[in-house]
């Protein structure tokens, strides 16, 4: 038996962590799954990195698949595919489902779509999240078709333009996430395409009149149990399909079968009636409130990953963010949702606006809890919690679940004291520390010292707060200084990456504009033309670079953090938008380019690194003199476009500007983790003090990622894992039998 096992998860959730290669439960995990399947509330501050998110997720998974399968067996027909309405659904082409453009024959099975400069779409009324399924559809007029399969949530004129549908076109491509690749051949009109959905293998392949053409896409995983429906999409074409009702031209490969003839249990429909929204059984059993668009997305994926392996009924998750079409959201919830992550905003314009009704609630969770209450949602988590059912008891009372790496301030207790029941502080490293997995050190930038600021070439872009005042060789006024810092700090990055030979780096920027200028600087050095969405210029390029910042839109984001993920471009330069929670496997080195000017945003920061037991280094670049900066308040109003003396003016003069002081949080920082961070040398070196211990590379995995090692550690502590296992038990039924006794009900 895994330890997972131990900590009381289910086979599905351990089958699903081992895919990920997780072998022991991380303490974090140790310690809160047991509580959170226990029934108690629970604030847990443990380091970055941890492995928090699993530690509410996964439990909270099991809860919600336990409950819904209990209420799909007291008949309350929840479950994904509860074959009573199916069993009347023909699969055909869907009219409710379609473009307005795009014409469907009245039997269902032939479409045209005359528009000859857009693509118009259509999906089948039955999708599949299970077996081996195959349809056909034959070319009857030329024009441009693509065909294949997507989810409800995927556009329709685009098929293969989002991450949730896979195209193969005529033109001999395939798209995916608006990515074109050669695959098989030419088709056109009288070729017949079959389409291929393999649920095992989470594979798309397709052939050609009957020549098979090979496996197109390998779905990732984290879409494994969605319901993926055969789609059409055509530019001033026509196609005739077929799903198995009468015999196909070309046999299925062996394993195959019509879509038509798949059993319900496997498959779902877009013509069921609404299992939500008010009236339906399907309503949120559990909210999960993240700071930021970007983590909410994370979250939401590791829990569709976590949840792949729970079928029957599966988990419905989704996600509500700004920036992402509201229709889907709305169309996701009309289908039945089970888990919403999302931003406050969004979910609670949903629920304002009637469609997200919050009345079987669960599970609330405040995961970045201390960020949530920085960014003035306190009234937006009072009023989701004011709307939650409180009235249940035992197991089925509603559970809050607190969690961050810095859990410790006077705001988060105070709240918890308002909506936390006996809550269990669960406090692994005591006020917010930095992982022993993490290396931080600093690196002055003296402009006194280090005139290299004075030199006209690499051209530095700045941030407009001087541009009235004197600056030159001569010159020694604070202005002066505080300028020179500016200039002289990208000239130190590129001194310790090029001493570092960096090709993965996350490099933190004080606000958006200081990003756009640190990127202009790397795009310079690189020859490049800036990164805006493209992929070019990746890996040749020593400074290749993308923007993760509030100021850019969310595909921008998702897309620069994709391509750095996938190491197409090497320096992902962000605001502390990414500072919490982002996770990037193995990512070797942060650095601050300037210190934040709160101690619990840097912990969070250099938290990018050292993750999951792997080495990081993170280096923050502290000026010796005092820098003036931007500081506005007032929403929209940009006034470093257009600086003049009187918005130059410091916030006490009436203008916009503060003298920032890095010292000073140098040492706060210094003060929170209880010791002096060590200097770079000169040289860019790393001091002797880390050197010395240093094993491994950075990026690395501490113990030098040997699973056997793992494995044979796993079993010598799997006697006393038992024991705790049974101990835990026994604190938990305690902990159940006193909620009884005492009652629960808030
Ligand atoms: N039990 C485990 N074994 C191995 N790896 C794990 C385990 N749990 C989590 N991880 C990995 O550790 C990394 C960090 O996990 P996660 O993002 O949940 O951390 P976190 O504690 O939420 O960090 P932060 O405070 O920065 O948000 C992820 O890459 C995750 O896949």
């Amino acid at each position: 038996m895994a330890a997972f096992a131990e900590v009381g998860l289910m086979p599905e959730l351990i089958r699903a962590v081992e895919d990920l290669g997780w072998m022991l439960p991380t303490p974090i995990q140790s310690e809160s799954v047991p509580l959170i399947l226990g029934g108690g509330d629970i604030m847990a501050a443990a380091e970055t990195g941890s492995g928090k998110t699993g530690a509410f997720a996964l439990p909270i998974l099991q809860i919600v698949h336990e409950a819904l399968r209990k209420s799909a067996s007291a008949g309350k027909g929840v479950s994904q595919s509860n074959g009573s309405s199916q069993q009347n659904v023909r699969c055909q082409l869907n009219v409710q489902d379609r473009d307005a453009v795009f014409a469907i024959s009245p039997d269902g099975l032939r479409c045209q779509s005359r528009a000859p400069q857009s693509w118009a779409g259509c999906r089948a009324t039955v999708g599949v999240f299970a077996g081996k399924v195959y349809y056909e559809a034959k070319v009857t007029d030329e024009g441009l078709c693509r065909i294949g399969w997507s989810t409800q949530a995927s556009k329709l004129d685009g098929l293969g333009f989002d991450a949730q549908s896979f195209g193969y076109g005529g033109t001999g491509k395939k798209s995916h996430k608006r990515r074109f690749d050669d695959y098989g051949e030419l088709y056109g009109l009288g070729d017949t395409i079959g389409c291929m959905f393999d649920s095992e293998t989470m594979q798309v392949s397709y052939s050609k009149n009957g020549q098979d053409l090979g496996v197109a896409f390998s779905v990732t995983q984290n879409l494994q149990g969605q319901v993926f429906y055969p789609t059409i999409c055509l530019k001033n074409a026509e196609m005739a399909v077929n799903f198995g009702e009468t015999a196909f031209e070309y046999d299925p490969p062996p394993g195959f079968v019509g879509i038509a003839k798949a059993p319900p249990s496997t498959t779902a429909t877009a013509m069921d009636p609404p299992r939500s929204a008010h009236g339906g059984e399907r309503r949120p059993l559990c909210i999960i409130l993240e700071p930021a668009r970007d983590l909410a997305e994370q979250t939401h994926d590791c829990i569709t990953d976590f949840g792949k392996y729970l079928k029957a009924p599966t988990v419905a998750n989704a996600l509500f963010v700004g920036g992402v079409d509201a229709k889907a959201q709305a169309r996701a919830l009309r289908e039945g949702v089970d888990i919403v992550t999302g931003t406050p905003g969004r979910i609670t314009d949903f629920i304002n606006s009637g469609k997200l009704s919050v009345d079987k609630v669960r599970f609330f969770v405040l995961d970045e809890a201390d960020r949530l209450l920085d960014t003035g949602n306190q009234p937006a988590i009072m009023q989701l919690f004011r709307q939650f059912p409180k009235s249940g008891k035992g197991m089925d009372r509603l559970q809050v679940l607190m969690f961050s790496a810095t859990l410790h301030s006077e705001e988060v207790k105070q709240l918890s004291s308002q909506i936390c029941q006996n809550p269990i502080v669960i406090d692994l490293k005591g006020k917010g520390s930095v992982p022993d997995t993490v290396d931080h050190v600093i690196v002055r930038a003296d402009p006194h010292e280090d005139r290299t600021w004075l030199q006209t070439a690499p051209k530095v872009p700045t941030d407009n707060v001087h541009v009235l005042d004197s600056i030159g060789p001569n010159v020694s006024t604070k202005e002066c200084y505080s300028e020179a810092v500016k200039r002289l700090k990208p000239r130190i990055l590129r001194r310790i990456i090029d001493a570092h030979k960096m090709d993965q780096c996350l490099i933190f920027c004080r606000t958006n504009f200081d990003c756009d200028n640190l990127e202009t600087f790397l795009n310079q050095l690189g020859g490049g033309q800036g990164f805006r969405g493209r992929r070019e210029h990746g890996k040749e390029n020593p400074y290749s670079c993308a923007v993760l910042a509030g100021a850019r839109n969310m595909h921008e984001r998702r897309m620069a953090l994709e391509c750095f993920k996938a190491g197409e471009v090497r320096f992902l330069i962000c605001t502390d938008v990414a500072a919490r929670g982002i996770d990037i496997r193995e990512l070797p080195y942060v650095i601050n380019m300037t210190l934040p000017d709160r101690s619990e945003d840097y912990i969070h920061r250099v938290g990018r690194v050292g993750r999951a037991d792997t080495m990081g280094l993170a280096i923050s670049i502290v000026s010796t003199v005092p820098e003036k900066v931007w500081y506005c308040s007032v929403k929209g109003y940009r006034p470093w476009l257009e600086p003049d003396a009187e918005n130059t003016r410091t916030n006490k003069e009436g203008g916009h500007t503060v003298w920032y002081d890095e010292s000073q949080y140098l040492k706060d920082i210094e003060a929170r983790i209880g010791h002096p961070i060590d200097t770079l040398g000169p040289d860019m070196s790393l001091p002797a003090s880390i050197q010395a211990r240093s094993t491994v590379a950075y990026g690395q995995q501490r113990g030098g990622g040997d699973t056997s090692q793992a494995a044979e550690h796993m079993q010598q502590i799997r006697q006393s894992v038992e024991q705790l296992a049974r101990l835990e038990w026994e604190a938990q039924t305690s902990f159940l039998t006193l909620g009884r006794k005492f009652g629960t009900a808030r």
